[in-house]
């Protein structure tokens, strides 16, 4: 698969706000989570901003690679599972945090471990919406989420010249 034509770049900043309005949006909820598990790597980043916002301080990971080439995603490698305390009860009370969802592939893996939590990331495309519990902003199928952390800054052609040989 090639990148979607479709780009939504997102700057630290919008992403500092958008986990916000994720934080705000669990926090209306009223759920009482004993602990935050972080899907790596992308859920990082979310999680540090929602732990802060709910005052979660357990934090757990659950390490998996499935994206091998940047835009291909291979087959789910799980490098790390989560702790047996919080899988006991099937994560009940546990808030699972990523920063998308697109295929949904991702949390239904996680969602094996831990059926009974409450599943929450920032963005997410059509495909994936049914595996996630909260989530913010929805873009298209074909659009591609470039993050801050994956960005730098590079030269722009100007929209006059851009697309002509
Ligand atoms: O819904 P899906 O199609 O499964 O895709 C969503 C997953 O893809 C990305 O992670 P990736 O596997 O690229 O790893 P990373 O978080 O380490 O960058 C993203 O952070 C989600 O975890
Ligand atoms: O749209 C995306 N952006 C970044 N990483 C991703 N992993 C799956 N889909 C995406
Ligand atoms: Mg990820």
């Amino acid at each position: 698969m090639s990148l979607p034509d479709k780009a939504f770049p997102v700057s630290w900043d919008q992403f500092h706000r958008d986990a916000r309005a994720l934080a705000w949006r669990l926090a209306g909820l009223k759920r009482d989570f004993k602990a935050i598990v972080c899907i790596t790597r992308g859920g990082l980043v979310p999680a540090a901003i929602i732990s802060r916002e709910l005052n979660i301080r357990l934090i757990e990971t659950v390490c998996v690679a499935s994206y091998h080439d940047y835009v291909n995603q291979g087959e789910m490698v799980l490098l790390k599972g989560i702790a047996p305390e919080l899988t006991a009860d099937e994560g009940v009370s546990v808030l699972v945090i990523d920063d998308l969802t697109d295929t949904g592939k991702t949390a239904s893996e996680v969602r094996t471990i831990l059926p009974k939590a409450h599943f929450a990331c920032v963005y997410a495309k059509p495909q994936g919406v049914p595996t996630i519990d909260t989530f913010v902003t929805e873009v298209s199928q074909d659009t591609w989420i470039y993050f801050p952390w994956d960005m730098g800054f590079t030269y722009q052609e100007p929209i006059s010249k851009a697309g002509r040989g």
